[in-house]
């Protein structure tokens, strides 16, 4: 027996499903803010993205697969620089990054947040100037901050003391004076997870204002003779929908940047009020469009600015989930589907894709809640609540927690999971010796991939063994 006949067809998900969930009227039809702008069931029932069928994607590239929007990715990241001008958009590399990725960025006029020696090679082998890069981190060793610096970085964020002192001697080295930002801890509660806050005290990120480490690390660079100070930056946390926790945040950082020209007599030009904007995974997330947010955020620093007097510095953030999670879907082929029984006579479907915690770790590690829809074909069964899980020897290998899927999906059949572009492919990892997914990017009728699928043969290069036995 499926679920459906279990009795969980009408009105919620029931109490093996979360309260939010409803059981859909159409289980073929797609909720629009959870799909990239491209994306559409055709007539013969599979999903078209810009023009290009999901089966013969997966016939090409195989599954599973990310399959990029360029063209929505694109929309996005503009929607972005055009709401918030004058303000500097820096596209976060950590949410999905690859050369192409850093073209399209810069074409569309914003600039980009690196946070590793990794994400910096790649935003230099696609082109990107330094004066168009800000460098976050909270421990870059001095090889990646020299790299940095070669490259002429305009912005160096700096984290600790160790790292002023660190920033400060290879800048030295190199008898430069190095721009540099303060991130500040705010001390704002973000309502995300614990796992994705970053501006409450007890973490390991920034520097706070309430104990007085940033303003000694003020103290410090000031000191510096290779470093400037050219602003602060803070970071409340990520997938956030709520305004209250940024208001606060950009308070308490134009608050110390007043304080600070009291105390030293400087006048910082820049405050970076870094990313965070939240996306739909599901329907219940309602995110803000580009230009209500920088309305909002225009109207908090310029109230703020006015109530302390002082001209409005020049603003900078960093959005990354909100620029590319929309963009992507996963396609997967489905494996097993299978029934379980629960306690009081409950069922749920498991239907286990040939991908899983390796490609989308964010379900295992957050308690995500992400969507999917059966891609390759329109189905008349009804909608059973299932589990889409993947292929790894993990029992927390899930990748949407609760969906409603057709009662009639089987193997063979493909699947779309809405929403990864952002933080999927940039955390997947080789768990259990799985080669990592290929992004396939899509646009106008025309395919084409941006990072290869590993393969075996990838990993195995890895492994010295072979090196070592046939060497001996
Ligand atoms: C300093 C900094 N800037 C920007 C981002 C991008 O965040 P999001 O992808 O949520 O916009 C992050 C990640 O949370 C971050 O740590
Ligand atoms: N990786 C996280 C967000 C952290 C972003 C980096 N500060 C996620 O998937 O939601």
């Amino acid at each position: 027996m499926r679920a459906h006949e279990a009795g969980a067809l009408h009105g919620q998900a029931g109490d093996h499903g979360p309260a939010w969930l409803r059981v859909p009227d159409d289980v073929n039809a797609l909720v629009p803010v959870l799909w990239s702008e491209h994306v559409a069931r055709a007539e013969d029932g599979a999903l078209r993205v810009a023009g290009l069928d999901v089966r013969e994607l997966a016939q090409e590239f195989g599954t599973p697969a990310y399959i990029l929007d360029e063209a929505d990715f694109r929309n996005r990241a503009r929607a972005f620089r055009e709401a918030f001008a004058p303000a500097t958009v820096y596209y976060a590399a950590k949410a999905f990054f690859s050369v192409a990725v850093a073209r399209w960025v810069l074409e569309e006029g914003l600039s980009v947040d690196v946070s590793t020696g990794g994400e910096l090679a790649v935003a230099l082998a696609a082109g990107v100037p330094g004066e168009r890069l800000v460098f976050h981190g909270n421990n870059r060793s001095a090889a990646e901050l020299g790299r940095a610096m070669d490259a002429n970085v305009a912005r160096i964020v700096v984290d600790s003391y160790d790292e002023i002192e660190r920033v400060a001697r290879v800048a030295a080295e190199r008898g430069i004076r190095q721009r540099v930002i303060v991130r500040v801890t705010v001390g704002v509660e973000a309502h995300t997870h614990e796992f994705i806050a970053t501006a409450h005290e007890d973490q390991k990120f920034g520097l706070s204002l309430a104990g007085g480490a940033a303003d000694e690390a003020v103290r410090r660079i000031l000191a510096a003779p290779s470093l400037e100070l050219v602003g602060l930056h803070s970071h409340i946390g990520s997938q956030i929908f709520d305004t209250a926790g940024f208001e606060i945040a950009t308070r308490r950082l134009l608050g110390m940047l007043h304080r600070l020209r009291g105390e030293h007599g400087i006048e910082l030009p820049e405050v970076d009020l870094g990313g965070g904007f939240g996306i739909a995974y599901t329907t219940q997330d309602d995110p803000q469009p580009p230009r209500v947010l920088a309305e909002s955020m225009r109207a908090i620093v310029e109230r703020e600015c006015a109530a302390l007097g002082m001209d409005v510095p020049h603003v900078s953030i960093e959005p990354g989930r909100a620029i590319a999670g929309p963009t992507t879907f996963t396609l997967y082929e489905v494996g097993t589907v299978k029934d379980v029984a629960l306690d009081g006579g409950r069922r749920r479907t498991y239907v286990a894709v040939d991908g899983g915690m390796s490609d989308n770790i964010r379900t295992a590690l957050y308690d995500a809640s992400y969507s999917a829809t059966l891609a390759s074909r329109r189905s008349d069964a009804g909608p059973v609540l299932s589990r889409v899980v993947g292929k790894h020897c993990e029992s927390g290998d899930v990748v949407v927690k609760d969906e409603f899927l057709p009662a009639d999906v089987a193997p063979g059949d493909l699947v779309a999971v809405p929403g990864t572009g952002a933080y999927c492919r940039s955390m997947a990892s080789n768990y259990n010796h799985v080669p990592r997914p290929p992004v396939v990017a899509v646009r106008d009728g025309a395919a084409r991939v941006l990072l290869r699928r590993e393969t075996e043969q990838d990993l195995l290069r890895l492994d010295t063994g072979l090196d070592v036995e046939e060497g001996a």
